[in-house]
């Protein structure tokens, strides 16, 4: 069997108006693989048809042209989607159902058995953090963040072995960022195969190990994304640090060799690893203030 999940050849897609007159070409002849066990990110500016290739491979809607095989299946074979999990970009959960109802509603879709279904829902609920009394209130009274995570849980509810996630990350704070970005990580530990669309570009580089930039319907870029983004002319070494004795030296090899120091700097963490620090340690120590310019350690709290 291939070992690619998804095929797409010379897809395109017009929009058209009421009376059959084309308005939108939204993708323009796109080509692309998606491999097993690999999550990939679909980028792009508003508009350049995210949303419609994703719906195009769940067929959900027609290609004007081209062909899409998706799990070894053409895409408008409905058969297929029992092995998929889609998060659309809005939520279209009903409102007055817990969690539990709403995982339960969604099994029975897949004729699950009730003793199954229990089973799953258990075990979705505690992996998104929806555990606790968030899991019996009404879906209308939930945060961004936890109709999120309901969100993925419903995709998750058949075991799929591709997951579609339009953007998964957006609205959610740091915390729940982070939390959404390990339960991806996680999916792809239990090697299912990932396709996520996002704005969100720190996101998308912490998580995806291929990506596809699209502008106006056309894919622009694609690779993976340690290729692309790695600089080949300079090279980068971590030590531990250097007295300025040391430094000289180094320098002094490096003229030898004519090779130039460029920079010497003091590597940074990032915002969201502060900010996740920040909250782990007001949690492990409620009194605590941190005067200007001090920060919380670097070990996990
Ligand atoms: N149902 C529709 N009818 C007409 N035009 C549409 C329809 N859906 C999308 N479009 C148009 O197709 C183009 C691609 O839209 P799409 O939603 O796929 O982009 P996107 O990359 O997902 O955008 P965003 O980042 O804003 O979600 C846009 O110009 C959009 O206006």
């Amino acid at each position: 069997m291939s070992d690619n999940v998804i095929e797409i050849r010379n897809l395109s897609k017009v929009y058209r108006d009421f009376w059959g007159r084309p308005k939108v070409k939204a993708l323009n002849s796109l080509s692309l693989e998606v491999k097993r066990g690999e999550i990939f990110g679909l980028l792009g500016p508003n508009g350049s048809g995210k949303t419609t290739t994703l719906k195009l491979l769940l067929g959900l809607l027609f290609p004007t042209e081209g062909s899409v095989r998706i799990l070894g299946r053409p895409a408008h074979d409905v058969e297929k989607n029992e092995r998929i999990g889609y998060l659309p970009e809005e939520s279209y959960l009903y409102r007055f159902l817990n969690a539990d109802e709403t995982l339960d509603f969604y099994g029975r879709l897949f004729k699950m058995s009730a003793a199954e279904r229990k089973k799953r829902c258990d075990e979705l609920i505690q992996r998104v953090g929806l555990q606790g009394g968030a899991r019996h209130r009404q879906l209308k009274e939930y945060s961004k963040g936890m109709t999120r995570r309901i969100g993925l849980a419903q995709a998750l509810i058949n075991d799929p072995e591709l997951v579609l996630l339009d953007e998964p990350t957006s609205g959610l704070d740091p915390l729940g960022t982070r939390d959404m970005k390990d339960m991806i990580l996680d999916l792809r530990k239990a090697g299912k195969t990932v396709v996520m669309s996002s704005h969100l570009l720190a996101d998308v580089q912490d998580v995806c190990d291929r990506i596809a930039i699209l502008y106006r319907g056309e894919l622009k870029v694609i690779g993976s994304v340690q290729e692309l983004l790695e600089s080949r002319e300079e090279t980068q070494i971590l030590t531990s640090q250097l007295d300025e004795a040391t430094l000289k030296e180094v320098e002094q090899v490096l003229q030898r060799r004519g090779a130039s120091v460029k920079k010497v700097s003091h590597p940074t963490s990032t915002l969201e690893d502060l900010f996740l620090r920040t909250v782990a340690e007001s949690e492990a120590r409620p009194g605590r203030r941190f005067e200007p310019g001090e920060r919380p350690s670097n070990e996990k709290a």
